[in-house]
């Protein structure tokens, strides 16, 4: 029986565009004044994460910015970019200039789910301030109240690894056989069941990642019925 639903975010909850255009976008822009400013502080251990993964322990700030545009640009999932993702863009859902958007089957059936006692948490690339402020600042209204916690790489490893998953079901204190997860991407499913969990791809129209056999795809969270898995 499932008891617990991870859900992935770009492809599965909202749209790829929303998280490449809007929030890289805000952030690109933001990078090499935000990294300056706060050097010394917040930016700190991201600088030396950076320096560090490029091989460029004497680099200055603005080579960081470059390098950490350069890995934007390039969708790389790196700790670093996405620890300064998540506080560069702190700003923009606070100021009204960013906000968590979803697909509109999205809402509704975390509504259903929590209401049936099931528990919700989200597992992302991004870091977990920005999933945080991507549901508490959802166009449309809030959708935090419906989610029980959040991972991301640091917290719980990459995404195509199966020890991620694993991690996962030892934090939140669930089996893998009573937790489904829900990802656009056939590599995740697949790190999720070589984990011993239920997993459903995500293949929506217009979305990049094409389904891949032996998961169940499906173009919508209204056909996932948590109770027949
Ligand atoms: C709204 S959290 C930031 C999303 C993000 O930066 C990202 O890379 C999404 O990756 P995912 O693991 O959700 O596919």
């Amino acid at each position: 029986m499932i008891t617990t639903i991870v859900v992935d975010i770009e492809g599965t909850t909202s749209p790829t565009s929303s998280v490449r255009e809007d929030l890289y976008g805000y952030t690109r822009e933001r990078l090499p004044a935000w990294l300056a400013e706060n050097r010394t502080g917040a930016a700190a251990p991201i600088l030396a994460a950076a320096k560090a993964q490029a091989g460029r322990p004497s680099a200055d700030t603005d080579e960081v910015a470059a390098t950490l545009r350069g890995w934007l640009d390039s969708d790389v999932k790196a700790e670093s970019l996405k620890a300064a993702q998540g506080l560069i863009c702190a700003e923009g859902f606070r100021n009204g200039a960013l906000h968590g958007e979803f697909f509109a089957d999205v809402p509704p059936a975390l509504r259903a789910w929590h209401a049936d006692g099931l528990a919700v948490y989200v597992y992302s690339s991004g870091s977990v301030r920005n999933q945080q402020d991507w549901f508490t600042f959802a166009r449309g209204g809030e959708l935090a109240s419906l989610v029980c916690g959040y991972f991301d790489l640091s917290t719980a490893g990459g995404k195509r690894e199966a020890s991620s998953y694993e991690k996962i079901a030892g934090a939140i204190g669930v089996s893998g056989d009573r937790i489904l997860f829900l990802s656009d991407h056939p590599d995740e499913l697949d790190a999720a069941v070589a984990a011993g969990w239920h997993a459903i791809g995500l293949a929506r129209p217009g979305e990049p990642n094409p389904p891949r056999p032996p998961h169940r795809w499906v173009d919508t969270f209204a056909d996932i019925d948590p109770s027949a898995e």
